[in-house]
C-alpha cells in the first residue's frame, strides 16, 4: 500500500482525511473522482521547501489536474498556472489565477487562441517554432500589443521514462531544434511585437534521474549565454515539470530534494528568475478513483477478475502507458486474492490491474484505485456511452462536490438531427 497521509485506514476502513470512502460512494455514487485538499496543498508546500533557496516560480501544470477547485486551491499559495489551450487558460482564469501569472503553452496554438492569451495579458506564450513567432507577431501587431514570448528549446536529451511521454529528444515535435536557434535569434531581431523574455524547456514527465535536468539546463544555460551576449533581456528561464511521483511502493520516487540539490547550484549564480512547471507532483497522489466491484468472475485457469463501475474512459492511464496504480479494498480484508481488476469497456486494455494481490472483497464492495490525481479525470471520455464521474474535494471533515456527475441529457446535448 501507498504510504499516505490522507488515504489511511481508519480501522479497516479506508479515509480520506477524516471522510470515510464508503460515505462518499453511499452520498455521490460511483465512479468517484475522491481529492484531498490537504495533499495538493501539502505537495506543493514541499515542492517549494526543496527550492526555497532559489528565487523561483511556481507555475502549476492545469493539464495534470483542470478541476476548478484544484486550481483555486493552489492559486490561494500563490502557485501561478502553466496552460496548454484556450480551454485551459479560461479554467485558470475562472479559478482566480492573475493574468501575470500564467503562461500560455503549446505546440500547436491557433489563432484564436493566440489573441485570447495576449487579450488576457498572460505573462508569456512560449513559442515552439519559426513560423509560430511569426504568427505571434503577426497577431500582436494586428492587436497593437507587445507579445512578451518565451522561446521553447528542444535540449536533445532523452530522458527514461515511458516512451510517450519524454518530450526532450529532438525527434519529437516540441520545442525548437538547437540547429535553428541562430535563425530565431535573428528573426526576433526584426519582429517588432515581439519581445524575448524567457527560455524555455520541458523533457518530459515521470522522470526519476535528476541528471538529465542537469544535462537539459547545461544546454538551456549555454543558449542563455548566447542570447545575453546577442543583447536579449531575459528575464525567465522556465525548467518545465516533469518531477516524479511514487505511483508502486516497490518504485519510489526520487524525492524532489535531489531535483533541487543538482538544479539549485546551477540556477542560483544567475541573474534571472526560475520558473518551474510541475503538474504531476502536486497533484498525482491526491487522489483515488472510487469504483464498485459488480462482479466477480473467473476462468477455467482459475484466474479471477473484479469487474468494477470505472474503466478506462476515467483512467486510461494503464491502458495507455502500461501505468501501475494500487488498487486497494475500501474495506480492509486479511485475506487476499489474486486477481485482475477490470472495467466495463468493450477493451481488452480496460484494466486497472493485472495479477494482483487484492483484499478478498465481494460484490458490491468498494475498491480504490490509488494516485489518481492526475491524468486521469483530466483525460476521461464518453467512450461507450460513458458519463464522466463526479469529483469531491475532501477537506479534514469537509466534504464539497466540486464536478457533477454527468447526466444521459448531457451526454447527446451537442448533438442534432
Ligand atoms: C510544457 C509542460 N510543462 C509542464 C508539464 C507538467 O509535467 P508533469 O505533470 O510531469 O510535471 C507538462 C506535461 O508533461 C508540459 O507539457
Ligand atoms: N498523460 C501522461 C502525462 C503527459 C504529460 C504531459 N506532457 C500521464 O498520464 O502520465
Amino acid at each position: 500500500m501507498l504510504d499516505s497521509n490522507f488515504f489511511r485506514y481508519t480501522g479497516t476502513t479506508l479515509c480520506c482525511d477524516d471522510v470515510k470512502l464508503e460515505e462518499l460512494a453511499a452520498n455521490f455514487g460511483t465512479p468517484l473522482f475522491v481529492t484531498s485538499r490537504r495533499s495538493v496543498i501539502e505537495s506543493y508546500k514541499a515542492f517549494e521547501c526543496a527550492f526555497e533557496a532559489l528565487p523561483h516560480f511556481t507555475c502549476y501544470s492545469v493539464k495534470a489536474n483542470y478541476n476548478l477547485s484544484v486550481i483555486r486551491t493552489l492559486a490561494e499559495l500563490g502557485c501561478g498556472c502553466d496552460v496548454n489551450s484556450a480551454g485551459e487558460l479560461y479554467r485558470a482564469l475562472q479559478s482566480g489565477v492573475s493574468p501575470d501569472k500564467i503562461i500560455f503553452a503549446g505546440v500547436g496554438k491557433r489563432e484564436d487562441e493566440i489573441v485570447y492569451a495576449l487579450q488576457s495579458g498572460v505573462l508569456m506564450l512560449k513559442a515552439e517554432s519559426l513560423s509560430e513567432l511569426r504568427a505571434i507577431d503577426r497577431i500582436a501587431g494586428e492587436l497593437g500589443l507587445t507579445a512578451s514570448v518565451a522561446i521553447r528549446i528542444n535540449p536533445n536529451v532523452t530522458a527514461e521514462t515511458h516512451p510517450y511521454i519524454t518530450t526532450g529528444d529532438s525527434k519529437e515535435k516540441f520545442g525548437i531544434d538547437e540547429a535553428e536557434l541562430s535563425t530565431v535569434f535573428s528573426l526576433l531581431s526584426r519582429l517588432p511585437n515581439i519581445k524575448l523574455v524567457g527560455l524555455d524547456m520541458h523533457i518530459g514527465s515521470q522522470i526519476f534521474d535528476p541528471e538529465y535536468y542537469v544535462a537539459a539546463t547545461v544546454k538551456l544555460l549555454a543558449i542563455f549565454k548566447a542570447s545575453r551576449e546577442l543583447g536579449f533581456a531575459i528575464e525567465f528561464l522556465d525548467i518545465g515539470g516533469g518531477f516524479p511521483v511514487t505511483y508502486d511502493p516497490l518504485k519510489p520516487a526520487t524525492p524532489i530534494e535531489h531535483f533541487a540539490e543538482k538544479l539549485v547550484p546551477m540556477l542560483l549564480p544567475l541573474d534571472v528568475k526560475v520558473i518551474f512547471e510541475p503538474g504531476r507532483y502536486l497533484v498525482a497522489n491526491a487522489s483515488v478513483l472510487l469504483t464498485r466491484i459488480l462482479y466477480k468472475k473467473s476462468n477455467h485457469t482459475g484466474k479471477q477478475f473484479f469487474v468494477v463501475d470505472a474503466g478506462m474512459t476515467e483512467l486510461i492511464r494503464p491502458a495507455l502507458y502500461q501505468s501501475h496504480h494500487e488498487v486497494q479494498s475500501v474495506t480492509f480484508h486479511e485475506e487476499e486474492v489474486i486477481a485482475d481488476v477490470v472495467g466495463p469497456i468493450c477493451e481488452s486494455s480496460d484494466f486497472f490491474a493485472r495479477h494482483r494481490a487484492i483484499g478478498a472483497a465481494e460484490e458490491g464492495e468498494l475498491l480504490a484505485v490509488m494516485s489518481a490525481g492526475a491524468y486521469a479525470a483530466v483525460m476521461s471520455s464518453n467512450y461507450n456511452g460513458r458519463l464522466r464521474p463526479a469529483e469531491v474535494l475532501v477537506n479534514g471533515s469537509e466534504v464539497k462536490l466540486v464536478r457533477k456527475r454527468e447526466t444521459l441529457e448531457q451526454l447527446v446535448q451537442n448533438e442534432l438531427t
